[in-house]
């Protein structure tokens, strides 16, 4: 009997990385619900101690599973290693991995994983980094710092929110993130729709060439300027102070608030309400529109909330939290 390549028997793992709020949970929901007849299991991290992105990702029938303990750069060896050991007892009911990044994550400590756990080396095969870059925002990210990393090593980049800018500006950002990685693929994106044979099993990540870039690519340094907030309080909510606290929240630490997040339980309204934030910018919505679902009879009610940013207190917003509960 003729032995299976070793290569062959390899899954392949796709890792999802692009700054916040730039389309990733987009992109999930895009492959889970897509007609492509293959079995993905999904590892999602959420940057805080509480999941939420779960709650918004659209349930089918691959498997979601949610990685709470914090920034992916620090734990990601021993859970990410954990979970990965986890589905692969499972390994007949699915035929690829995406891994979705917090969108701080540099995306290096993922990918180090499949080289350095010796566990995995030899079943997992990192197939592409996926960079997901919100056209409008990317230009002055780049100003500013963060994104540098994620562009640099992604294998392929969706140019998403390409209907939010014009031609000239889809081009002007193309130039520039060639600049920084003449390699990867720019497809332009609205909602992430991208054909999945672009983006899954491609074969696109090649270490030799990272090496080549950043030669201390497998002993990457975290970044712990900004850090994440996140808890989970039982009981309803009285709209009227949350609304109040979190208007003061967004005003006094607008600056440093890079995102927020929150599943609540208002009180004497059968629907789950969400809010999410980019720094000052707070929207809202609720089960009521179809995101999520309500909250089922006899299920306890709970709130969900996640800061991340710059100085955060966590006794403070704990308790100011606290303190909007009936
Ligand atoms: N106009 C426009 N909006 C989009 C597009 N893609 C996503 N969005 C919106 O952008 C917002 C953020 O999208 P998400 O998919 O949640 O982004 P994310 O990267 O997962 O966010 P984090 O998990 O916070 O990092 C949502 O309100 C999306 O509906 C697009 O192509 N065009």
């Amino acid at each position: 009997m003729a032995a299976m390549n070793d290569a062959d028997a390899k899954i392949p793992v796709s890792v999802v990385t692009g700054f916040l709020g730039s389309g990733k949970t987009t992109l999930v929901n895009h492959i889970l619900t897509g007609q492509h007849g293959k079995k993905i299991a999904v590892i999602e991290n959420e940057f805080g101690e509480v999941g939420i992105d779960d709650a918004l990702v659209l349930r089918s029938k691959e498997e979601v599973i949610e990685m709470n303990n914090g920034c992916i750069c620090c734990t990601v060896r021993g859970d990410l290693v954990r979970i990965l050991n986890t589905l692969l007892k499972r390994k007949d009911r699915f035929d690829a991995i995406l891994i979705e990044t917090t969108g701080l994550a540099d995306p290096a400590p993922v990918a180090q994983t499949f080289f350095v756990d010796d566990s995995l080396a030899g079943r997992l095969a990192l197939d592409a980094i996926i960079t997901v870059v919100d056209a409008k925002h990317i230009e002055q990210h780049l100003d500013e710092e963060k994104p540098e990393g994620q562009v640099a090593f992604a294998d392929v980049i969706l140019l998403n929110k390409a209907d939010l800018v014009s031609e000239d500006d889809q081009k002007r950002i193309t130039a520039r993130i060639k600049a920084i990685n003449a390699s990867a693929e720019v497809i332009n994106t609205v909602k992430c729709n991208v054909d999945l044979d672009k983006i899954i099993n491609i074969k696109g990540f090649q270490l030799e060439k990272v090496l080549e870039m950043d030669p201390n690519f497998l002993d990457h340094k975290h970044d712990d300027r900004v850090t994440s907030v996140g808890f989970e309080v039982e009981g309803e909510c009285e709209g009227h102070r949350l609304n109040a606290w979190l208007s003061r929240l967004m005003m006094e630490q607008g600056v440093d608030l890079f995102r927020s997040k929150g599943i609540i339980a208002v009180h004497k309204s059968p629907e789950r309400h969400f809010f999410q934030g980019v720094h000052m910018l707070l929207t809202f919505g609720s089960s009521a529109e179809g995101l999520g679902q309500p909250w089922q009879p006899g299920e306890k009610r709970t709130n969900k909330l996640v800061f991340i940013g710059r100085n955060l207190d966590r006794e403070q917003l704990r308790a100011d939290f606290q303190a909007c509960i009936i």
